[in-house]
Formats: C-alpha cells, structure tokens, sequence
C-alpha cells in the first residue's frame, strides 16, 4: 500500500486528479467512482482539467434504495453535479435506486460491473471502516447487495439531509469483492474523523469488523490522506 501524506484536502484532490491523469494517459478505460464529501475537491480538479473522458465508462459504487436520479440526495444527482455535466463519460452507470426489486437489481448492477472491469477505483472510507456501503461484517468475497446502513453511518451521512429521519436506511453497494478485483484503488480521506478507520486499514489486523482492511491484501492500492487523517499512523 502506497501511502501519501497531503496537507489537506485541496492538496489531496490534486494528487488524485494526477493519479487519474496517469491512469488515464496509460489506457485505463473503466473508472469507479465515489461519492460523498471525500471525493469533491478530486472531481473539482478532474473538471479544471484537460481530462477528457468521451471514450470511457464509469461505474459508480453505491445508491440510496428509494431515491430516484432527480433527488437532491441521490448519489445520481450528486455524480451529474459533481462531474458529468461538466466531464461526461460515453457510458455511466449507477444502481437504480428506485428498483426496490433488490433481487434483480443486484443481479443486474453485477453483471455491468462484470461486463467493465474497472480500471481505477476511487473510495472514500466511512468512519466505521466502510467502503461503498459495505458496513462491518461484510463478506470479503461479496457481490453488489442491498445493505442496511448502520446508524453509524446514518449519523454521518445525515449532515447532507434535514434531519436524521429523512436518511435512507437502505442501499445497494458494489460488493467488496467487485471492489477487490479492481486493478487499481485509489483511497482517500480528509480529517480528524477518519484517523481511527485508517490506522486499522493501514495498521490493523485484516477483519471483516473493518471491511477497508482487507485492501491489505489487494496489490494496487495507493492511499491519500491529509495531516489529520494520518495524524495515528506510525509512519517513518
Ligand atoms: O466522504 P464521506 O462523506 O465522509 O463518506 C465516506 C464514504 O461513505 C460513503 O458515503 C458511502 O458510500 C462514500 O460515498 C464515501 O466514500
């Protein structure tokens, strides 16, 4: 695992638009991308960028069960604000939200991610250890599925919502095994609140109790964080 240390996020989002340049420029052709506040400053600097992503695919990791693409809260309305309307890509996929036939819809988001093996993936991790929606306890192995949010995450993700009430519970998430197979992962995260979620990424023992940790294992994984979101790892 390749570690780097920016100062904060503006500096983070850099380094990652580079990453996706270099990438980019060497022929990837499949980008996994997130959602959430990590990732912003990185689609912020892909957007002031020459980066020109007609000829690619991108395939999102995870969507609110219930929310449809012009909901505000949706993570389809947030990847067309943050990105596509200014970077649009030949094809972009996303889980449909708003199938609650959970069964097909994670056959069929499997098969697309089957069907466009990802190139990069870009994860931000939850302060639970989470990455896509994959909450503790997850299966290593697991394909997409429809998860139910812990409350840690609610709680998180509620800073977005009016108020804790109005968080989906539920979502469909690529699965930590599609993640896995993934030929390069980029992972960032910013601030204080994710020191202890990477140092047991990092440091810790690989657990399904932290689904970031099996990234140990994976031979391609490069890691942005700022000052404070390193500030418990040993580094020398
Ligand atoms: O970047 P945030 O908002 O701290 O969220 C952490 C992670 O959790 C998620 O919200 C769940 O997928 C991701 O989008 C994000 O990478």
């Amino acid at each position: 695992m390749e570690i780097i240390v920016v100062k904060d996020k503006f500096e983070g989002g850099k380094k990652a638009a580079e990453i996706f340049k270099q990438e980019h420029d060497s022929g990837a052709k499949v980008f996994g991308l997130a959602t959430g506040g990590t990732p912003e400053t990185t689609y912020e600097q892909i957007v002031a960028s020459d980066l020109d992503f007609s000829d690619d695919v991108s395939v999102n990791l995870d969507e609110y069960v219930g929310l449809a693409p012009d909901d505000e809260q949706s993570y389809h309305y947030y990847m067309q604000h943050h990105l596509f309307d200014k970077k649009p890509f030949k094809k972009s996929y996303l889980p449909d939200g708003t199938n609650l036939d959970d069964n097909a819809e994670t056959k069929r988001y499997s098969q697309v991610i089957a069907d466009n093996p990802i190139d990069l993936q870009l994860l931000g991790i939850g302060e639970n250890g989470h990455i896509g929606f994959n909450e503790p306890g997850s299966a290593f192995d697991s394909t997409t599925s429809k998860i139910h949010l812990t409350d840690s995450t609610i709680k998180a993700n509620s800073r977005y919502f009016d108020n804790y009430e109005d968080v989906p519970k539920y979502a469909y998430s690529m699965g930590i095994g599609e993640i896995m197979r993934s030929k390069k992962i980029l992972l960032e995260a910013f601030g204080k609140n994710k020191a202890e979620a990477i140092k047991a990424m990092v440091e810790g023992e690989v657990t399904t109790a932290v689904p970031a940790s099996i990234l140990q294992k994976h031979p391609n994984v490069t890691v942005i964080v700022d000052e404070d979101a390193a500030s418990l790892l040993n580094l020398d």
